[in-house]
């Protein structure tokens, strides 16, 4: 027959303060926050600029995926194609503005110094941007070169 329960064996918690549900951002640490959406904007704007003057690599993915998405839309590949072709450029460019971001960001940490740390983030994050380009020369193979070649006659 089971025992009835005994209280002996419990701790009483008295319960828990309800988590405020934050009504603004916590942002003390940061020198300065966007007022607006329009300046929000205007940052990312800058963060783009920055990458496109300082990162060759930035200004080699933005013209390979424009390129892509000029003969995607020329050589009328479906909606469905050159939405694929657009989230791939899109990827690979994402991934380079975050591994420009952390490089920044380590650089700033270590300074000159040599850390090992410092080595994993940005190889990993170089390793991100790799990744990224590859997937994206997968789906230009597949989905852009087959109606390419057949354009040009050479299948
Ligand atoms: N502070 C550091 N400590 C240890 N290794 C570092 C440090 N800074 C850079 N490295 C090594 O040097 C490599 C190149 O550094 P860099 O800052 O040029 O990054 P990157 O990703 O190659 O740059 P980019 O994306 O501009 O080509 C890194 O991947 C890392 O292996």
């Amino acid at each position: 027959m089971p025992q009835p329960l005994s209280t002996e064996n419990f701790q009483v918690v008295p319960p828990s303060p309800p988590i405020p549900f934050p009504s603004k951002p916590n942002r003390e640490l940061s020198w300065k926050v966007a007022s607006s959406l329009f300046v929000s904007f205007r940052y990312a704007w800058a963060g783009l600029t920055y990458a496109f003057f300082t990162q060759r690599n930035f200004r080699i993915h933005l013209l390979v995926g424009t390129i892509a998405i000029g003969l995607s839309l020329w050589l009328q590949l479906s909606r469905v194609e050159i939405a694929i072709i657009g989230l791939t450029s899109g990827l690979v460019l994402t991934m380079e503005l975050l591994n420009t971001a952390l490089e920044s960001v380590v650089d700033l940490t270590v300074k000159q110094t040599y850390h090992e740390l410092a080595k994993t983030a940005k190889d990993c994050a170089a390793g991100a941007v790799l990744i990224s380009a590859i997937a994206a020369l997968l789906v230009a193979g597949s989905l852009l070169l087959p109606p390419l070649l057949a354009v040009l006659g050479l299948v």
